[in-house]
């Protein structure tokens, strides 16, 4: 336990929690939650961001209203020089900070090296939607191996599915140090839906959205999806494909130089959170290798195909509303025409509700983390 942070006496005061931020997905997974601590009596959340996405994040901060206690400077343009420089940073903060847990989420570096320093510093570390596994460690690469080795130091590990606290346990976790919540993905949504007004406003049928960034697929594999995504376009110049591309030149230039030519192929910038949600909403049809699409489209009926050979999260495929199609550009192509031509097995693809959620996760983990840090209650 972290000394300098818990001295006796101050457990029955507000807590401190550091929560560690570095990617677009990790601030909207992690919204829900920083919130719901603000909301608290017994909590001040503390947010640092590592500078690992740079206006990606900038653009979901401010939505989610977040201005972080703490930002990193980014060091280098590669992993290994963002890892150091970010391990470095984090030490001297962590040094000189008073926090009771370090709060991480997912399978990024910035997690990583959030957990990292809490465990050397002797700080519980918190870990937000443990237990995703596909058990190789090449794909996703290197996340599997980021979020396991995550996985063998934290004290609390919050599973968004029974499946993913499944996995714990078989792995050794005890399940007293496991909590189920869901995924506070869907709570970030429902607000989007609520407080924005996020539904569906065309008529049928909507456009293709596609999204793509994932290491694995850099390379032949993106170019193999391109090809596969102009196939569509020419052959159902009806429809619009919508395709948010990612800043990576990895996927920014192959994308552009394949797809840039075509009419009905929209391709933008990133979008912002609340005009992808409101693109997913007026979707017919997602295809991505994204994660955390896989957990948002089920919100909003959309069948979903994705480019990955297998998936960490078994739940989309069991529910029924996603197909895994890979990066073969003959499979996607024959797996998207099916669905636009045979309306039976389109309906039979649209999720009956989202197997991640009902939008309560970060009331659960907020309860849970109280229940952790002070089990006696506070004082009246
Ligand atoms: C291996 C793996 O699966 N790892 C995942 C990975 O993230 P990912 O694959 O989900 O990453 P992205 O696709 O970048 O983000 C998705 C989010 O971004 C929104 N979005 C997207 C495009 C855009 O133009 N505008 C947007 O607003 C979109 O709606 C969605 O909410 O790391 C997370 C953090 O640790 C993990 O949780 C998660 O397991």
């Amino acid at each position: 336990m972290n000394t300098k942070s818990t001295p006796m006496g101050s457990r029955s005061g507000v807590a401190q929690l550091l929560m560690v931020s570095g990617t677009r997905p990790e601030i909207i997974k992690l919204a829900p939650v920083y919130h719901a601590l603000r909301r608290s009596s017994w909590a001040r959340p503390i947010w640092l961001h590592t500078g690992q996405h740079g206006d990606m994040a900038a653009q979901m901060l401010e939505c989610f209203h977040i201005r972080p206690d703490h930002m990193l400077r980014r060091v280098g343009s590669s992993l290994l020089d963002f890892a150091i420089g970010c391990r470095t940073q984090l030490e001297s903060l962590l040094a000189h900070t008073e926090c009771e847990v370090v709060i991480v989420q997912g399978d990024t570096e910035s997690a990583f090296q959030g957990a990292l320093g809490g465990f050397y510093h002797q700080v519980p570390v918190v870990h937000v939607e443990a237990g995703l596994r596909t058990y190789n460690l090449h794909r996703p690469f290197p996340e599997e191996a980021l979020r396991q080795m995550i996985g063998r130091i934290a004290s609390l590990h919050l599973a968004p599915t029974a499946g993913a606290a499944r996995a714990l346990i078989h792995e050794g976790v005890a399940a007293k140090d496991i909590a189920v919540t869901g995924n506070t993905v869907v709570d970030a949504q429902l607000w989007a839906c609520e407080h924005h007004g996020i539904q569906r406003q065309v008529q049928e049928p909507g456009h293709i959205l596609v999204t793509m960034h994932r290491r694995e697929n850099w390379g032949s594999d993106v170019e193999n999806i391109c090809a596969a995504i102009a196939d569509i376009a020419r052959e159902f110049p009806a429809l619009t494909v919508l395709f948010p591309v990612h800043l990576n030149p990895v996927i920014k230039e192959p994308v552009h130089r394949l797809l840039g030519g075509l009419v009905n192929v929209r391709l933008s910038l990133p979008l912002d959170y609340l005009s992808m949600q409101q693109a997913l909403a007026d979707a017919c049809l997602v295809v991505t290798d994204s994660g955390g699409l896989q957990e948002e489209a089920p919100t909003f009926k959309v069948p979903l195909l994705v480019l990955r050979d297998e998936t960490e999260r078994p739940e989309v495929l069991e529910a029924g509303c996603a197909k895994l199609v890979g990066a073969d550009r003959k499979s996607i192509v024959q797996c998207v025409r099916h669905l636009l031509t045979d309306d039976a097995a389109f309906r039979g693809m649209q999720a009956a509700a989202n197997p991640f959620g009902d939008g309560t996760a970060a009331y659960r983990i907020e309860r849970r983390l109280y229940q952790m840090l002070r089990p006696e209650g506070l004082p009246d």
